[in-house]
């Protein structure tokens, strides 16, 4: 495409506040591309595309349309010098954590592919697949992310496994993740210090209303639960679990005990316990009381 397409056809020193680290690695921007299964039909969202070099395989997939959403205003006077004669893509200038995430040509955005900030992750994730307490604005199919190795293992750990922690739980309610790849830092220019890694992320279609109402207590579950994480259930949350019969039946039909530790709990029995507790407690100057 156009013959431009190396990490310095536009001069600009490289911005850590803005997580500038440009992925060089063909190698790993093809599998990012690949895992996305980009057909004629998908109109897709990358987050700050910097330099380009995502942007260019996006452009020359088969998806329908690019948007991409750009923060360092320098870096959108290059990037509209290279693309902007392509009619498959659009750029906006702004904050992804606040700018809307519709395309500019009104088509409805199915996908989010990017190399993602790494200072923005946990309000960009929930901007993208919403929260226990709140719907996302969108609801997309699929994201492939590029992101801080340590987070995208909390991401894919399973109960037990030492990377299990409460966003393990917040995001495997929300969506199924998958691991893609392993980046390693001597993939971008400038490296940076920690190594990365790229997850598929496919929030799940429908979720049920009810949901979010049981979640934003959930959500005060697992900080009271995982702020003590190494510690057993019996002495952050025994209190409430042993005065209150409904729930000591529940920890009994799920085959939960209160020996256990946090990290073991899976997703769906954390909720399955903020669903139980929301119809037998109230929350009174922040500890559970039965109601
Ligand atoms: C890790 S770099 C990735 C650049 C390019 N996509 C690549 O793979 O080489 C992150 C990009 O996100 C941009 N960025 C940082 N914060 C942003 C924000 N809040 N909204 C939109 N873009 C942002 C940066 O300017 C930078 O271009």
């Amino acid at each position: 495409m156009g013959g431009d397409n190396t990490l310095n056809d536009f001069r600009h020193i490289p911005r850590k506040r803005f997580g500038q680290h440009w992925l060089k690695d063909q190698g790993v921007l093809d599998q990012i591309v690949k895992a996305a299964e980009l057909n004629p039909e998908d109109c897709v969202l990358e987050v700050g595309p910097g330099k380009g070099a995502l942007t260019e395989k996006l452009i020359e997939s088969q998806a329908k349309f690019i948007q991409a959403i750009e923060l360092d205003r320098d870096l959108v006077i290059g990037l509209k010098k290279r693309f902007n004669h392509q009619n498959k893509f659009s750029l906006r200038e702004g904050d992804i954590l606040s700018a809307p995430l519709d395309a500019e040509n009104g088509v409805t955005i199915n996908k989010v592919v990017a190399n993602i900030p790494y200072n923005i992750t946990g309000p960009l994730l929930k901007r993208l697949i919403g929260e226990l307490r709140k719907a996302p604005e969108n609801s997309f199919e699929t994201l492939v992310l590029l992101m801080q190795k340590e987070v995208a293992q909390r991401l894919l750990a399973r109960p037990g496994n030492s990377n299990f922690s409460a966003l393990s739980v917040r995001v495997q309610l929300l969506a199924k993740c998958q691991d893609v790849c392993d980046v390693p830092s001597k993939c971008f220019q400038p490296a940076p210090k920690v190594d990365s890694k790229v997850v598929m992320i496919k929030p799940f279609a429908s979720i049920d209303p009810d949901f979010y109402e049981v979640g934003n207590l959930l959500e005060k579950l697992l900080k009271h639960a995982f702020a003590g994480r190494r510690k057993k259930l019996r002495n952050t949350i025994g209190s409430f679990v042993t005065s209150n019969d409904q729930i000591k039946e529940f920890f009994a039909y799920r085959g939960i005990s209160l020996d256990q530790r946090p990290q073991e709990i899976s997703p769906s029995n954390w909720f399955g316990l903020a669903k139980a507790l929301k119809e037998t407690c109230v929350i009174e100057n922040g500890t559970f009381q039965s109601k």
